[in-house]
């Protein structure tokens, strides 16, 4: 058994899967008309319309078909402890790399722990970092991060899943990537929040610089190292996100600073992680004002205009 498979068969395990398509890779998809489809047409008309999947890319219904020696597991957060607990069996003795990013919501923890949790001693590694499935499924360049915590089977990773638009850069750090890429969702809803209720550039920018200091202390409480925040997945993330409404985090946060309408059926991993997020710095003493305030307003708790004064009232500081 050798090569790449990717399950789910959603915008970003789909334009893996293009990105990988100068080899033979195979995607898998729950549904099986969705798969079929997938197949036939080639192309993800629900997820990744427009983007065209090259002969190599073989998309299955069948799990035991997407059986190879790594697994790219592009999942959302919230349904990764399920799907691992489920085909464990299946699973056990690969190399499995999540490509979701958040926080779980029932555990607290990351995604590299929930599938540590599931299959102890399993070769465990995180791909993320800045990346909209549309750009890459139209093969523009692209640069993630590959966090694994033995470096060699990193390293080995970083040699197989990368791709001639696809450059991929390696740490042990598993801690500071997930979270980098968990954290930066939530400050994009608020940045969404910012600009969907017209408080303007200025504000978006302070929004991000202590949106990132916060990540930076929970990710050192956590044990990362400060400069992998630093890095593709977390600075190189919260810009992208913050700044781009191509991402969904950012359109669901503008929703909610405009009053209007959203899509729920959308997958918005940063309000789930908000949610985990604020429990963790409440329980660890770790103060996250803009998580615990963007928590509070996805769940109605608070207006929009009482979060802005009341961050904007809080006691003055050092930087
Ligand atoms: N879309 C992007 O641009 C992008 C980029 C980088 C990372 N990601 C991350 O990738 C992850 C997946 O996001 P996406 O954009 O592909 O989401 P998506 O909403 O497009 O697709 C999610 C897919 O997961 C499948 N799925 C849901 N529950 C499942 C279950 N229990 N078992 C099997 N399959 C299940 C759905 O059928 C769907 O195909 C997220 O964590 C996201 O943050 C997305
Ligand atoms: O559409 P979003 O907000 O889930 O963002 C997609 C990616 O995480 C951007 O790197």
């Amino acid at each position: 058994m050798s090569g790449v498979a990717i399950l789910g068969a959603g915008a970003f395990g789909t334009a893996l899967a293009c990105a990988m398509s100068d080899r033979v890779v195979t995607l898998w998809a729950r549904d099986r008309e969705q798969a079929a489809d997938i197949q036939a047409r080639r192309e993800n008309t629900r997820r990744l319309p427009g983007v065209h999947l090259r002969d190599t890319v073989m998309v299955t219904s069948e799990l035991g078909d997407a059986m190879a020696d790594t697994i790219l597991l592009a999942l959302p957060m919230q349904k990764l402890a399920g799907f691992v607990a489920d085909h464990a069996a299946m699973l056990r003795g690969r190399r499995l790399v999540a490509c979701c990013k958040g926080v779980d919501l029932q555990r607290g923890i990351g995604p590299a722990q929930v599938i540590e949790q599931a299959l102890p001693g399993a070769v465990t590694a995180i791909l993320t970092g800045p990346s909209f499935a549309a750009d890459i499924g139209r093969g523009l360049p692209t640069a993630l991060t590959l966090a694994c915590a033995d470096d060699a089977a990193g390293a080995e990773l970083q040699e197989q899943l990368s791709a001639p638009a696809l450059r991929l850069y390696r740490t042990t750090d598993v801690t500071g990537a997930e979270l980098g890429g968990a954290l930066k969702n939530v400050i994009a809803i608020a940045a969404g929040i910012v600009m969907g209720a017209g408080m303007g550039d200025s504000a978006r920018a302070a929004l991000m610089t202590r949106g990132f200091a916060e990540m930076v202390r929970l990710a050192e409480s956590a044990g990362a190292q400060a400069e992998t925040l630093s890095g593709l997945s977390g600075f190189g993330d919260l810009v992208l996100t913050c700044c781009s409404d191509k991402s969904r985090n950012y359109r669901y946060g503008f929703a909610l600073g405009a009053g209007t309408e959203f899509d729920t059926t959308t997958t918005v991993e940063g309000a789930a992680t908000a949610h985990a997020v604020a429990r963790l710095a409440r329980e660890k003493g770790i103060d996250m004002p803009l998580t615990t305030m963007i928590a509070a307003v996805i769940d109605g708790k608070v207006t929009v205009d009482q979060a802005r004064d009341a961050l904007l009232s809080r006691p003055l500081k050092e930087e």
